[in-house]
């Protein structure tokens, strides 16, 4: 009989007779100080793990068979003996016969020894050098096998104490929820671990194999956050730890790459969190910098770099992709206009780490904007057009604004929309405008309306934009996927672009020309560096060698993009 029943659900039994004894005590407990301790003892974690131990260990003994007698040998001798003495009848006779086969002895030998043999556990001996303060001491047996232990542990510099200074969720400790954060080790393995080096006592435990024990003080019991384990971080750096000074284990710490989706275990230490690759083979959390502690490293290692973009090396005059497809059918390069958008890039835009969650576009919601960006050169034009080929009714672009008079064959809304200057300035004040420049003295530009016009129709919006303007697109309204196409190797330029020409414009004169090796460096240095500026912020990164590679990628993607789950910033799917 249990000692104990707990009901067959967690909140019977003894679970109910937990929560409810604090408050029946209540009466004969007449000091605060001793009530709170009651009340922490029986809501302690620790308590009810045994609670359900008992419960387990319940559940094994019942439905263990016990045997009824452990000597069936002797028995069914004493029988023989005893049956030889009898008159034979003919059933006398055969069971004699069975009873003195060597196989029918044989197995009732086989049963007696099983019968006879103890399966309980064997529970090692404790230590007999138990301190006097043998109370709070504990006594803890781990089996470790290949996999590591999982926990880290940190040297009181003051007193000398080495104490468990984090538990790794999913790892052995962890699982074994007998060490926690807090508790001060005292031996390993019967040898005493004051005084050593946290490293030395490492040592000691990576040497370990088979069964551990472990000697600890319990440390203060802490509570565990209740939204543990929910968040999902995009990672927007690259993160090695061997190369980290700063972490307290390098073995406890778990490499990432620029992109990867990190599930946040533990933001326990604000310095140090807890975490796993979603959709990893490793169930176990390891280290990562927390969110603050990049930031403040990166602001520290890089103050001038974060805080000014480097300017993406084109030449002085810049072409806005975004109105050229008015200009289709023109082979062209020629600059129309600066960019006149502010490039301020700003400091709280550190990239470490980005909350996100998955979202999946329901049937007939609205569309995501589709922002591509690319060196100058690099295809944009010809894989946005060729999209707008392949499905007219589903792609569309947005119109662009000008302040230049319309002409002869041009009607407003088609290839622009004709605004006065002055309304051009007042939007600009107003912030309508995405990308706005000016060019022979006439303003260009795309506004946030045209987006939201494409959108509206409920057609996929293709929009190439400067990177620096994705801050801004950056919204629930949009959630734009970010799609940048960046140029092959040198060697794959000079092939597939030897027929390609380019219009090089020196005043008001423009000539065309084929591509030279310096446009084609000139193209993969501008994609470096904006991969390298904001690489973080892409979706999709696309190389355009074979054109109808490149667009049948492109195609798939979006085609994704629709109708599949993506990671999105968390903000984006709360509307
Ligand atoms: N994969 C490719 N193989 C060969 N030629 C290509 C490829 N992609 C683009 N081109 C050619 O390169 C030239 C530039 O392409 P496109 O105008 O699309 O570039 P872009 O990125 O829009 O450049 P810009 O910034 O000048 O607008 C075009 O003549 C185009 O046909």
């Amino acid at each position: 009989m249990p000692a104990l029943a707990t009901g067959p659900g967690p909140d019977t039994g003894l679970y109910e007779l937990l929560s409810a004894l604090p408050s029946q005590l209540q009466m004969y407990v007449k000091s605060a100080e001793d009530r709170s301790f009651l009340h922490a003892m029986f809501s302690a974690r620790s308590l009810h793990s045994l609670v359900k131990i008992h419960e387990k260990l319940q559940h094994f003994e019942e439905r263990c068979p016990s045997p009824v007698l452990d000597s069936a040998g002797a028995l069914a001798q004493g029988v023989s003996d005893e049956l030889q003495t009898k008159p034979l009848s003919a059933d006398i006779t055969e069971l004699l016969k069975l009873l003195s086969k060597p196989h029918v002895k044989s197995l009732l030998s086989v049963h007696d020894t099983v019968a006879q043999k103890s399966y309980d556990p064997e529970l090692p001996p404790l230590p007999d050098d138990i301190d006097d303060d043998e109370d709070s001491v504990k006594i803890i047996r781990l089996v470790k096998n290949k996999e590591p232990l999982g926990a880290t542990i940190k040297k009181d510099e003051k007193h000398g104490a080495i104490t468990i200074a984090r538990i790794m969720k999913g790892g052995a400790a962890d699982r074994s929820g007998l060490i926690h954060v807090g508790d001060e080790l005292k031996e390993v393995n019967g040898i005493p671990v004051e005084g050593k080096k946290p490293e030395d006592i490492i040592q000691l435990l990576s040497q370990s194999e088979g069964a551990i024990t472990f000697k600890v003080v319990p440390g203060p019991e802490t509570e565990v956050p209740a939204n543990e384990n929910k968040t999902y971080m995009k990672a927007l750096f690259d993160y090695e730890p061997e190369e980290d000074k700063a972490i307290p284990c390098k073995e406890a710490g778990m490499a990432f790459k620029k992109g990867d989706v990190l599930r946040v275990m533990s933001q326990e230490d604000s310095t140090w969190w807890q975490a796993k690759i979603e959709g990893g083979a490793n169930p176990r959390a390891g280290l990562i910098p927390s969110k603050h502690f990049q930031e403040r490293r990166f602001a520290l290692q890089q103050p001038t770099a974060n805080t000014q973009p480097q300017k993406i090396s084109r030449k002085p005059s810049v072409l806005r992709r975004s109105f050229r497809l008015s200009k289709r059918g023109k082979k062209t390069n020629k600059s129309m206009y600066e960019c006149k958008k502010s490039e301020r890039y700003d400091t709280a835009d550190v990239p470490t780490y980005e909350e996100v969650a998955p979202y999946c576009r329901a049937h007939g919601a609205k569309h995501r904007l589709v922002a591509l960006l690319g060196p100058t050169g690099v295809g944009l034009n010809e894989l946005k057009r060729k999209l707008l080929i392949s499905d007219p009714q589903h792609f569309s672009v947005t119109i662009p604004h000008t302040s230049r008079s319309k002409r002869n064959q041009e009607n407003d809304g088609v290839e622009y929309h004709f605004i006065s200057k002055q309304l051009f300035e007042t939007d600009i004040l107003n912030n309508k405008f995405i990308e706005y420049g000016e060019y022979k003295g006439n303003y260009y530009g795309t506004s946030l309306d045209s987006i939201r016009s494409v959108i509206a129709k409920n057609k996929v919006c293709l929009l190439d934009v400067q990177p620096h303007s994705l801050k801004q697109l950056r919204t629930a309204e949009f959630k734009p996927y970010v799609v940048f196409v960046k140029p092959p190797s040198i060697e794959r330029l000079r092939e597939t672009r030897k027929n390609t020409q380019t219009i090089s414009g020196k005043g008001d004169k423009d000539s065309s020309r084929p591509l030279t090796d310096e446009d084609y460096q000139e193209m993969i240095n501008a994609a470096q560096l904006t991969e390298n500026q904001y690489g973080h912020l892409f979706d999709l990164v696309i190389v355009n060698d074979d054109l109808a590679s490149a667009f049948g990628e492109l195609r798939q993607a979006l085609k994704k993009v629709e109708t599949e789950t993506h990671w999105v910033p968390v903000s984006w799917t709360h509307s």
